[in-house]
């Protein structure tokens, strides 16, 4: 794991977004396809308004969420929505974006027609990830039920989370995928996930699921 620091948030937003095109145009030109998984939350948005105006064949990306929550996608709590809005515009428009949920459908319902979407995309060329301050990624959350098997190593590719500090159930990727990922970004910001990540490094996966996906990782952090 390395560690870059930036000056502020907007440098950050534009430097990433620089080093993901970059990567995503380094892996198109040995893939036909490229997988790209991006996170939603607050973090990323900025990272999106960057990237979605760079000029890459944009029809070869697989865009998906590290994961979904279960709600409508034109909730804004949906991920969806924000990777619709603020990245598959302007030239990323061009990308196909593969869901991690249907709505109407319960999580267990959809999970092996989605996991059948998934699988083709492995390994992931190219991972952004955000992080709580309790140390959960994706939405594999400290404490959740299932939360060992989701970070096996022989996990399926997909798991319900029903963390019981969320208001809604969650889809998510697990820990092999995300760990193998073939490049692995985490953006945070401030000092309290700074500690957080700090505090990780010396804690098992279950109580710190960021734990598991740190090896090989590039962090970015701003204040
Ligand atoms: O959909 C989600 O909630 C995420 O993918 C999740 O893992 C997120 O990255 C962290 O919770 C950080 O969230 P913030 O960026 O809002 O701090």
């Amino acid at each position: 794991m390395k560690i870059q620091e930036y000056a502020d948030r907007d440098m950050l937003a534009i430097d990433v977004a620089n080093v993901l095109a970059g990567e995503l145009e380094a892996a198109l030109l040995h893939n036909d396809v490229v997988a790209f998984a991006v996170p939603g939350g607050t973090t990323p948005g900025p990272i999106f308004d960057s990237l979605c105006a760079a000029d890459l064949e944009w029809e070869r990306v697989r865009v998906l969420p590290t994961d979904e929550r279960c709600v409508p996608a034109d909730s804004d709590r949906s991920n969806e929505r924000l990777i619709r809005d603020r990245l598959l515009t302007n030239r990323a428009a061009a990308a196909d974006y593969v869901p991690l949920y249907i709505p109407g459908k319960t999580p267990e319902e959809v999970l092996p027609q989605i996991e059948a979407l998934i699988e083709p995309l492995r390994p992931l060329a190219v991972l952004v990830l955000g992080m709580g301050d309790d140390m959960h990624t994706a939405s594999l959350f400290p404490g959740m039920e299932g939360l060992a098997q989701a970070l096996a190593s022989n996990a399926p590719a997909l798991a319900v989370a029903r963390p019981q500090t969320q208001p809604e159930t969650r889809i998510t990727l697990t820990g092999p995928v995300l760990d193998g990922a073939l490049s692995k970004h985490l953006v945070i910001y401030g000092e309290k996930k700074r500690a957080a990540l700090e505090r990780a490094m010396s804690l098992p996966p279950e109580e710190a699921p960021i734990a598991a996906v740190l090896d090989g990782m590039t962090v970015h952090w701003a204040d």
